[in-house]
């Protein structure tokens, strides 16, 4: 199997399956050239990686990968060492994870960090305070999708942990992203709340783009159209979604049976 790779080796988005307009116009999330170490390890070292609008992008590879390291660069949330990213054609590298998250770039998280002392309707709340005058939908609308309506006026720390998840995603929908960074949503969720979290994610606008860092492969075959594999921070496999989980050397990398084939995959 041939994966097909997005980004030639100069940098310019190769294959596309959507969203090539906008890249045209310079829409959406660029980052070129991240790398980004602990103490001296490197942890991280990507060439390119975009997001155009409307992408349903999964980020996938096995543990220590660089999958979380990724999604906090883009976020803001870790700061840049070495790269470049830009937003609308805008460079945000050293902007605050508040700037990007008011400019449209959403996350949630590995762990959710829902407010433990407010209640889940102020928890949304603060989401959008942004949008506070001119919300999309307001904050009971936006616990309604995710299905905690009737946990409006409970504590956020009393909830289980998939409510809590689906409390961090309401969050996050809440300040309307358009981008939307996700770091295993479905991580811990009973299969009625991987279903719901499914319902939620598939009824998004279409022009929302979603990166979604997983390990649960039914849930990326359910929305993901584009796949990156890492492994050790490097890029191993970029390519159509069904054609990278139908990759035998991706399988493997999953089971353990490969020596990391870095060179030739890159
Ligand atoms: N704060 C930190 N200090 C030192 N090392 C870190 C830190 N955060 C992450 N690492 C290391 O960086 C590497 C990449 O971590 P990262 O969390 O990005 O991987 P991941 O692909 O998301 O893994 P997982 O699937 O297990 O969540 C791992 O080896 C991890 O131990």
């Amino acid at each position: 199997m041939r994966i097909i790779h997005r980004i030639d080796p100069n940098g310019v988005p190769s294959q596309r399956s959507h969203g090539d307009i906008d890249r045209a116009h310079g829409n959406g999330l660029v980052a070129a050239g991240l790398r980004h170490a602990y103490q001296r390890l490197t942890v991280l070292d990507l060439d390119a990686f975009t997001v155009a609008p409307g992408d349903r992008h999964a980020v996938i590879g096995p543990n220590g990968a660089g999958k979380s390291t990724l999604l906090n660069l883009l976020a803001g949330t870790t700061r840049t060492q070495a790269g470049r990213i830009t937003y609308n054609g805008q460079i945000i590298t050293r902007r605050s994870a508040a700037w990007r998250a008011r400019a449209g770039i959403g996350r949630t998280f590995q762990h959710p960090t829902v407010y433990p002392d407010l209640t889940c309707l102020d928890c949304v709340r603060m989401g959008g305070w942004h949008h506070r005058h001119h919300p999309e939908y307001t904050p009971k609308q936006v616990l309604d999708l995710v299905g905690l309506a009737d946990h409006a006026d409970r504590p956020a720390a009393s909830l289980s942990h998939g409510h809590r998840r689906m409390l961090d995603l309401a969050v996050a929908l809440a300040g309307q992203p358009r981008i939307l960074l996700l770091d295993e949503p479905a991580a811990g969720l009973t299969e009625t709340e991987t279903d719901r979290l499914l319902d939620v994610l598939t009824g998004l606008s279409s022009w929302i783009a979603l990166v979604l860092v997983e390990h649960d492969m039914s849930v990326v075959a359910a929305l993901a159209n584009w796949i990156t594999v890492l492994h050790h921070g490097h890029r191993y496999a970029d390519g159509p979604a069904n054609q990278v989980r139908a990759d035998p050397a991706v399988a493997a990398l999953y089971l353990g049976t490969t020596g990391g084939d870095d060179a030739e995959r890159q």
